[in-house]
């Protein structure tokens, strides 16, 4: 059986998930030991226990050490998943988006299916709802898979409350696109969102936050939205479409209380243009999460057999996937060439 050191690189919920996606796409049990062992409070909390019990209900595998605090489990999958149609309740504000990312694999490389998650949907330390729909998914459906998203209630910690539909379709086509040398952007739209429990004035501060740090901008398009929520939340997000149409980027931020809105759309508004500033084609958040879907196309697409990005900065994250994946799928080599924190390029070889 596979044994998986959850301390390694980033040491988070991020090697458990990648884990137990890529265990049902194989059918290869495994161990992991050390579960989110760099977190300040390790083991399996809510948002991690759901993704395990998540994936155990749908492959029917026999699971050990599935608790909350758990810092060890061993998952066994038994069957490929075979509903159409499942409901997930994580029960607080974890990501609701991560726990998509996690039965995404195994869902669309077998029948598809419809999936309804509730819990948090824009929360600090994972992808929001917006970067899901805008960034990931366009992204990901050039190299086959294809997810129609919808938020049905926002989410915000710490209360959650959040909602979102998933139509995952059986991933049955795979491809491994050209993609331009670096982005270049056609167009950037900005939504400046917050909860109706919030005063007005925080979104029209959070915008002017990031137009003043974009003067003179062109194609740039603008959304202002006060929703409901059960807890106070606000955010910021930014996602560029590039030239020729192929290339999404997507940066997030979100509110607190004693951060002033305007720093909040700054914030965002600066990490869009140090990313432009690297001439690179993803993003940092990206590049860890579309590791999985390229790799799965490399290897079922056999007329190709290398793939090749760049990436705005070396992450923990992104190095921690490149460690893994290849141990659930061994025919693939993944090289990183740059270091930790500065600009790089991710190679995939399929042998
Ligand atoms: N602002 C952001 N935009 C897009 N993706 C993000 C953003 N922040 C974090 N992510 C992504 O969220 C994921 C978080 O993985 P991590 O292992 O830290 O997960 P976790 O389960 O929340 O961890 P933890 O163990 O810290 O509780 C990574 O894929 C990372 O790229």
């Amino acid at each position: 059986m596979l044994v998986i050191d959850g301390a390694y690189g980033e040491g988070g919920g991020q090697v458990l998930r990648t884990s137990l996606s890529l265990s049902v796409v194989t059918g290869k049990p495994f161990r992991i030991v050390n579960i989110r062992a760099n977190r300040p409070k390790p083991g399996l909390q809510p948002q991690h226990l759901a993704c395990v019990k998540a994936v155990a209900y749908l492959s029917e595998a026999e699971v050990k050490g599935d608790e909350l605090g758990s810092q060890e489990i061993v998952f066994i999958p038994k069957k490929l998943p075979e509903r159409c149609n499942y409901s997930f309740d994580i029960g607080t504000a974890g990501s609701t988006l991560l726990l998509f990312q996690t039965v995404v694999y195994p869902l669309s490389l077998n029948k598809g299916g419809e999936v309804v998650i509730k819990g948090g949907t824009h929360v600090p330390f994972s992808p929001c709802y917006h970067y899901v729909k805008e960034v990931f998914l366009p992204m990901a459906k050039l190299f086959g898979l294809e997810v129609d998203l919808y938020l049905e209630a926002y989410g915000f910690y710490s209360a959650g409350g959040g909602k979102i539909r998933a139509f995952i379709k059986p991933w049955e086509e795979f491809f491994l696109p050209a993609l331009p040398e670096y982005f270049i952007p056609e167009n950037i739209i900005i939504y400046s969102v917050s909860s109706e429990r919030l005063p007005v004035h925080i979104v029209e501060r959070q915008l002017k936050g990031v137009l003043s740090e974009l003067p003179n901008c062109e194609n740039l398009t603008v959304y202002k939205e006060r929703v409901k929520s059960r807890s106070d939340g606000t955010f910021v997000f930014l996602k560029a479409l590039n030239k020729e149409k192929v290339l999404y980027a997507g940066f997030t931020e979100l509110g607190k209380r004693g951060y002033p809105a305007e720093e909040v759309g700054k914030k965002v508004a600066r990490e869009w243009k140090n990313f432009l500033s690297t001439k690179t084609q993803f993003e940092e958040h990206l590049a860890d999460q579309i590791l999985i879907p390229i790799s799965l196309a490399l290897l079922k697409l056999r007329s190709a057999k290398i793939f090749r990005f760049s990436v705005a900065k070396v992450t923990k994250h992104l190095l921690t996937q490149a460690w893994l994946i290849p141990k659930f799928l061994p025919e693939l080599k993944i090289t990183i060439e740059g270091k930790e924190g500065e600009k790089g390029y991710v190679n995939l070889y399929r042998e």
